[in-house]
């Protein structure tokens, strides 16, 4: 693996609590982070170093639960793909991610199956044998919601827009999903993949990852640069959603994880702030200046971007689960 270096930006959210230079200091720090990288390092959040340490313990201790008891919730029972996936069940960009995981997403009541994306919503799966991981995880969900709701107000006064141009996407039935994430080593000789190069399908992620951990790669300029964990700090990025809504103006970037040596492992919480299924986001017009430099939409005609996050999602969950896909979905694959 290459030299542990990073470029990216550091973003403090406790500028917020200062004056109203501050404000704009860290308006103008977030606009240009997310548009000339799309990524950057949050610090100042707010959420105390204990909170963390529990988070991280907990998943530990899920991991380490005998297999029996990780099966139990195994994703493939679930047809709103939640639950955990063992080692090899998760495909990007068509080939395997050295991972295994737990999704837990936002509880609604199911609305049908038409649109196809609606079959998203239901219940999440909890192990028996671990009580205490739903409690730690329902928490960190309420403190990433809470963040991830003041960014989406503070991209949208940077952009030019009201502050509260995204909150009706957000209002009812928000569909965040959060995973628990554990890396294995992995020998050189054998294929790193962590997690394959992708973009987030949504809105925006908030990446915590186990202290002292390399691995992320992001894209910048085509060359992959690495994003070792920051002291305190949220690695955030944005989704393809965004993108959307800023016509290319704030950028989805690629990024993936390479696997830590033998020996070795690597956790990870990333937690997914989007919106209703339903929901189209809204389309900021922005100033001219800053239109200017919108390059527009990144246009792949193998993942075409909807504007309908539910869209965008069933495309997503399909792809990277392909035997759910085929268990629970057989209609909707082509
Ligand atoms: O585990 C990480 O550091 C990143 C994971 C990621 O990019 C994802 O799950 O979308
Ligand atoms: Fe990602």
């Amino acid at each position: 693996m290459s030299e542990t270096r990073t470029r990216l930006p550091i973003v403090d959210l406790s500028l917020l609590d200062g004056d109203q230079a501050d404000a704009d200091a860290f308006r103008a720090s977030l606009r240009s982070a997310t548009h000339e990288f799309g990524f950057f390092y949050l610090v100042g959040h707010g959420i105390d170093r204990d909170v963390r340490d529990r988070l991280f313990a907990t998943a530990r201790e899920f991991f380490a639960l005998p297999d029996a008891d990780k099966f139990s919730i195994e994703m493939l029972a679930s047809p709103q793909f939640r639950g955990y996936t063992r080692f090899g069940g998760e495909y990007t960009d068509g080939a395997i991610d050295w991972r295994e995981q737990i999704d837990l997403a936002a509880e609604y009541e199911p609305l049908g199956d038409d649109p196809a994306y609606l079959r998203l919503d239901g219940p999440n799966a909890w192990p028996e044998a671990l009580p205490a991981l739903r409690e730690v995880i329902v928490d960190w969900q309420r403190r990433c919601n809470e963040i991830g709701l003041r960014l989406m107000r503070e991209w949208a006064v940077s952009l030019g827009a009201p502050s509260d141009v995204f909150d009706e996407a957000f209002a009812q039935r928000p569909s965040t999903l959060l995973k628990v994430v554990r890396y294995p080593g992995r020998d050189e000789s054998e294929d790193q993949q962590g997690v394959g190069a992708h973009k987030d399908p949504g809105v925006l992620t908030l990446l915590l990852v186990e202290p002292g951990k390399g691995g992320l790669q992001v894209d910048h300029d085509g060359e992959w640069i690495d994003a070792p964990p920051v002291d305190d700090a949220f690695v955030v990025n944005i989704g393809e959603l965004l993108e959307f809504a800023t016509d290319g103006y704030l950028k989805a970037t690629l990024h993936r994880v390479v696997s830590p040596s033998a020996g070795s492992e690597r956790l990870s919480v990333p937690f997914f702030f989007n919106p209703a299924l339903s929901s189209t986001m809204p389309q900021i017009t922005l100033p001219p200046e800053l239109a200017a430099q919108a390059p527009g939409v990144t246009q792949d005609p193998d993942n075409v971007i909807s504007g309908t996050f539910g869209e965008n999602m069933l495309k997503a969950r399909l792809r990277a689960h392909p035997d759910v896909a085929a268990r629970h979905h057989a209609d909707l694959l082509g």
